[in-house]
């Protein structure tokens, strides 16, 4: 058996390679992006053959750079970006369309019609998911509908399709393997989290073939081994998890009650809620986090759509400051933000408050305000939007949680992590390692192949860098927090007064 595993992370912007040792350390890294198009306003594209590949490519590169040999790897596991879907011809293999990515919006006015016929119940019991363009299942349909030719195809058999580990493991496999797992399956709209199956009824309303869909597989099991030109060697394929679902793997939260939060553009969060698929009242989604011996496992997930983009903001757009980085001494060289508080709702709100007419907002400014109190109130509004959903987690699962696991490129900020370990009055726990999806993917895979015996032993090498804990003086931080919340109420009110005016 080869001495490591090596984690393919194909995601929105980039596709990564990383090659684990058995300790979990990183022994090496590459990584190169791609071509991100915009045909219209609100689309966005990718092509496929790009990411195969740029994820083929780095695979070569992270394995030759520190001089190891394909023969090193004992498994191979994959993470990939969800939602983003592609269709392609199963006798050719090519694509028919460029894969249209999560982020795009072309089926809005049909995901509008369906809520109209009065779906979303039916869709929300059987899926876990709410009716959004963000769902692979509406953007297949837009493929079948408007690509000349292709639902008569899809119709004869000839069309397959799939999410982003789908088409690369086809790839990697000559297209022997046409397979998925049950946490890309359950971000498609098309799967039911009941009965782990692909649903007739929710095919049906799609209007969409069922042999266009692969094999539903667990996320920890050999699915075939690597026949590409890229590789000689007959490598096992074998892990598979959506990148948020493998990174709550990857941080280890695998009891009820775990939450993980990656803090990046936007915030996702996730938190395991165990063996039963429990329907969120505060607009929360039910998602399978992963399936393992047979045993599957849920998760609620809420997201923040603007995080680290504010700090962008400060950067780019107010200019208050030069790098990212600079955030952290600017807002700790005032000792509060002084009653400035910042709702960066330049997309909308998300969980749990739902206003996608929200916009950004700064309540609070005195003459004394200052760059520092609201890049102080910008870092703090990530910490209370992430309470936000936390507390929903909490309502919908009855769980108190014990802890935050996070990652992401804004957890660098020491000062951040505080003040969320302060709101929460919670431990903030950052981990050595925050390449949290690529772990988890080559924890998956390296399960599979009894390269790691069971999560147990993963667990002893799932190393903290840092523990934030909350501060005892809770007083204070309890007006804080009802500050917050005075904004999001003042928010609400000027959205809808402005939705008003409009109207008469
Ligand atoms: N020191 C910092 N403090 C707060 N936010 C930061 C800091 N450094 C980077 N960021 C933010 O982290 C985000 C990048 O994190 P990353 O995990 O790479 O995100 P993504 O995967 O969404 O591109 C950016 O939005 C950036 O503004
Ligand atoms: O590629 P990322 O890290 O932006 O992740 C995208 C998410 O999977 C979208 O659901």
């Amino acid at each position: 058996m080869g001495k490591y595993i090596l984690a393919l992370d194909q995601g929105t912007t980039s596709s990564r390679a990383i090659v684990f040792d058995k300790k979990g350390n990183i022994i090496s890294i590459a990584q190169k992006e791609f071509t991100q198009y915009f045909p219209k306003p609100g689309w966005v594209e990718h092509d496929p053959t790009e990411i195969w590949s740029t994820q083929a490519g780095v695979a070569t590169e992270a394995i030759a750079k520190k001089g190891l040999d394909i023969e090193n790897i004992a498994a191979i596991g994959i993470t990939n970006q969800r939602e983003t879907v592609v269709v392609w011809d199963k006798n050719t293999g090519q694509p028919v369309y460029n894969a249209i990515v999560w982020q795009d919006k072309r089926t809005s006015d049909y995901c509008d019609e369906l809520k109209l016929q009065g779906k979303s119940e039916m869709i929300r019991e059987k899926t876990g998911l709410v009716i959004d363009s963000y769902f692979s299942g509406t953007k297949v349909k837009w493929i079948l509908d408007n690509v000349e030719g292709a639902r008569k195809k899809a119709e004869d058999g000839d069309l397959i399709m799939g999410t982003i580990d789908t088409w690369l493991i086809w790839n990697f496999t000559k297209g022997n393997k046409h397979v998925t797992d049950v946490t890309n399956a359950s971000r498609t709209l098309l799967f039911n989290i009941n009965t782990m199956e692909w649903d007739d009824e929710l095919l049906e309303l799609l209007t969409i073939p069922k042999s266009m869909l692969p094999e539903v597989k667990q996320s920890s099991e050999v699915y075939g081994h690597t026949q590409s030109t890229f590789y000689d060697s007959k490598i096992p394929i074998a892990g598979i998890a959506g990148d948020q679902q493998a990174a709550l793997f990857g941080q280890m939260c695998t009891k009820p009650g775990m939450v993980k939060n990656t803090y990046g553009t936007g915030c996702f969060m996730l938190m395991n809620i165990g063996e039963k698929p429990i329907v969120s009242k505060n607009n929360l989604l039910t998602t399978v986090a992963w399936k393992i011996n047979g045993k599957t496992t849920y998760a609620f997930e809420g997201s923040v759509f603007i995080a680290g983009a504010v700090v962008q903001w400060l950067r780019d757009g107010l200019k208050i400051i030069r790098m990212s980085a600079d955030v952290e001494n600017l807002a700790s060289s005032v000792d509060s933000s002084e009653g400035v508080y910042f709702v960066p709702a330049f997309a909308g709100l998300g969980a749990p408050h739902w206003n996608q007419h929200a916009q950004g907002t700064i309540f609070g400014l005195t003459r004394g305000s200052t760059d520092a109190h609201v890049a102080r109130a910008s870092l703090e509004s990530i910490a209370y939007q992430t309470m936000d959903i936390l507390k929903a987690m909490e309502a919908d699962s009855g769980i108190t949680i014990q802890e935050l696991r996070v990652d992401g490129g804004a957890t660098v900020n020491n000062m951040l992590m505080q003040f969320q370990a302060d709101v929460l009055n919670t431990v903030t726990v950052r981990p050595k390692v925050v390449e949290t999806t690529a772990m988890g993917a080559a924890f998956l895979a390296g399960l599979a192949v009894g390269y790691w015996e069971s999560p147990d032993e993963i667990q002893e090498i799932w190393q903290t860098d840092k523990h934030f804990k909350p501060t005892e003086d809770r007083k204070q931080i309890k007006e804080e927090i009802k500050g917050w919340y005075r904004a999001i109420d003042a928010l609400e009110y000027w959205t809808r007064n402005n939705s008003e005016t409009k109207n008469n």
